[in-house]
């Protein structure tokens, strides 16, 4: 097999070994099965299954993997299962006894080339290294006729012994020359220019398939893994979302999706069925805890997501303004329209209309100010928040109860106990407290207790508007009526229960609640048509 003698991208899943090493993600044997079956569906070719000389729990899973993953029951051909293995004999043992039952068994060895490597860490001459290498690939090869080879550190080496340690490690039997960047510190140009100068000067190059292996150190993974396909490599050694020692590695769904949005460029395919990739990803974020970050490309939560008005107009004109790959080919679910302070009235009429209410151009107009006003206030504006803005913009609020006064007491030393003054519509005053779980509830109890308007609470957020000891509260609330049926002809479901927002803002937060919730009360009410007092309003009662 020659270094360029095809377009197709052997894909290296290194997960369960490099990616294994990112600290904290270590994954149960069962997990690692589930991964493996994971990575061989998605049609990954080789799998680094584990480092079997660690410990006798990783060569038992490697074993197990080599088993069960490395072997096929349909005829179809399964990914080849690697173990990796110092330049040691007894490593290379571990690993050929954990990887011998697969079907297409491979040795991955290793040796550092880099002065710095070979001088403090192995404190050995680069004679000694190249004899070594001579000796652990040759005992490889008797073993397993799939041998790999890295020189460790190859992207801080010195080229002209690179040359010579890799010609030895092909005439000692290795099929596949992995070239890692091990600490991620070279620049893509410089990357690519040492692969081609590795298939240019090694001896015997033509035979082995020459691979990439690159970390994240200065965010350069994926350009420099691109850039050594470019210069000729045929394998890519990769992990899902990018896992792996220190900033990682290079990421598995970058370098496919690379080579697949802009293959134009580059004439290579890989064997990667990319609707799986979401699904892998998630599969790893669980079992590692490893959490992806919003923005990564391709797999983050936001991928597929736009906010902002100018790019969501393109988004509903047509899709390609502002996304150069489909959510489907990867997995992920469709591109979502996220409403925010920078959303523009073309995405919100749209919203809109999804939700059933189709708006006349005034009316919109006014919505999208409403809008507007509390997305500065929330960071995300939620289907719900769209239908109680609805709800207000029909109902405009008309103060019915007014908050007269308010007096609460709370604290660990006894119940939190709220007395509330409400001005009624006639300008008559009432008095109940209550006691709740907090100063909060028995407020909003209190309040209850002399409206006595059945609702239910959806949401309570408390922002704080400014900074310091004499911060401004602000509470937004929004309630819901219970048995009221919406029926304000622009509801799509008439027996969708309606749900009323409300604002308040104080610098005492309990009093900002109160003025919130009976903000919300005074707009169902009007909604309703109670709008007289209330019958059974009390006087100085305690109500628990
Ligand atoms: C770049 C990479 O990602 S390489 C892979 C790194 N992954 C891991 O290290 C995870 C698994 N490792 C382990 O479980 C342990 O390190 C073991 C079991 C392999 C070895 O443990 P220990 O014997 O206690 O050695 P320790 O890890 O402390 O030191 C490493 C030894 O291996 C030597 N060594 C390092 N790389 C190589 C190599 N490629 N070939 C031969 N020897 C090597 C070091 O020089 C050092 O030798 P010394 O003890 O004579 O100084
Ligand atoms: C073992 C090798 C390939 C490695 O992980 C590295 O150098 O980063």
């Amino acid at each position: 097999m020659s270094t360029a003698d095809n377009n197709r991208v052997r894909i290296f899943d290194t997960t369960l070994r490099d990616g294994e090493q990112s600290p904290g993600a270590t994954m149960t044997s069962a997990e690692k099965l589930e991964v493996a079956r994971g990575l061989a569906r998605m049609g990954v070719d080789i799998i680094e299954a584990g480092f079997p000389a660690a410990s006798p729990d990783d060569l038992e899973a490697v074993r197990k993997i080599a088993d069960e993953v490395g072997n096929s029951a349909d005829g179809s051909t399964p990914p080849v299962i690697c173990g990796l293995a110092r330049c040691s004999k007894n490593d290379i043992d571990k690993a050929w006894e954990a990887v011998k039952s697969a079907a297409r068994p491979r040795i991955h060895t290793f040796l550092a080339t880099s002065d710095i490597h070979m001088e403090y860490k192995l404190k050995m001459t680069r004679e000694q290294v190249v004899e070594k290498v001579r000796d652990m690939v040759s005992y490889a090869h008797s073993l397993c006729d799939d041998v790999e080879f890295s020189p460790e550190d190859a992207g801080r080496s010195d080229p002209q012994f690179l040359y010579k340690v890799l010609g030895v490690a092909i005439q000692s039997g290795a099929t596949t020359l992995n070239i890692p960047d091990t600490v991620g510190y070279t620049m893509p140009a410089e990357f690519g220019a040492l692969i081609s100068g590795i298939i240019q000067n090694t001896p015997g190059v033509e035979k082995a398939v020459i691979s990439v292996h690159c970390h994240n150190d200065l965010g350069l993974a994926t350009a420099n893994t691109i850039a050594g396909l470019q210069a000729g490599a045929r394998q890519a050694e990769v992990t899902i979302n990018g896992i792996g020692e220190r900033a990682g590695n290079t990421a598995l769904e970058e370098v496919v999706m690379v080579l697949q949005t802009r293959e134009p460029i580059f004439k290579l395919t890989t064997g990667i069925d990319t609707t799986q990739i979401v699904k892998m990803s998630k599969l790893i974020s669980n079992y590692t805890g490893i959490t992806v970050q919003p923005n990564k490309a391709i797999v983050g939560a936001n991928a597929f997501a736009h906010e902002a008005g100018i790019h969501q107009d393109g988004m509903l004109k047509n899709q390609q303004t502002y996304e150069i790959m489909r959510p489907e080919s990867v997995g992920a679910s469709l591109s979502k329209l996220v409403l925010g302070k920078h959303s523009g009235k073309h995405a919100l009429k749209t919203r809109l209309e999804s939700l059933g209410y189709e708006l006349g151009d005034d009316e919109l107009v006014k919505m999208f100010e409403r809008f507007k006003m509390l997305a500065d206030k929330k960071k995300m504006i939620t289907d719900a928040d769209l239908e109680a803005l609805v709800s207000d913009e029909l109902y405009q609020p008309r103060e019915l109860y007014s908050l007269d006064g308010l007096q609460v007491a709370c604290g660990t030393m006894g119940m939190p106990t709220a007395t509330v003054r409400l001005r009624d519509p006639e300008g008559e005053l009432h008095v109940q407290a209550c006691v709740g779980t907090g100063p909060v509830d028995a407020a909003f109890k209190a309040i209850n207790a002399v409206i006595q308007f059945q609702n239910s609470l959806q949401e309570f957020v408390v922002h704080a508007v400014t900074e310091g000891i004499d911060a401004l509260g602000e509470v937004t609330v929004r309630l819901q009526g219970e048995g009221e049926t919406a029926n304000v002809g622009l509801q799509p479901d008439q027996n969708q229960p309606r749900t009323f927002g409300g604002y308040g803002a104080d610098t005492d937060i309990v009093v900002a609640s109160a003025k919130a919730y009976l903000s919300a009360l005074n707009k169902m009410l009007v909604a309703s048509g109670h709008y007289g007092p209330p019958e059974k309003a009390s006087t100085e009662a305690i109500v628990y």
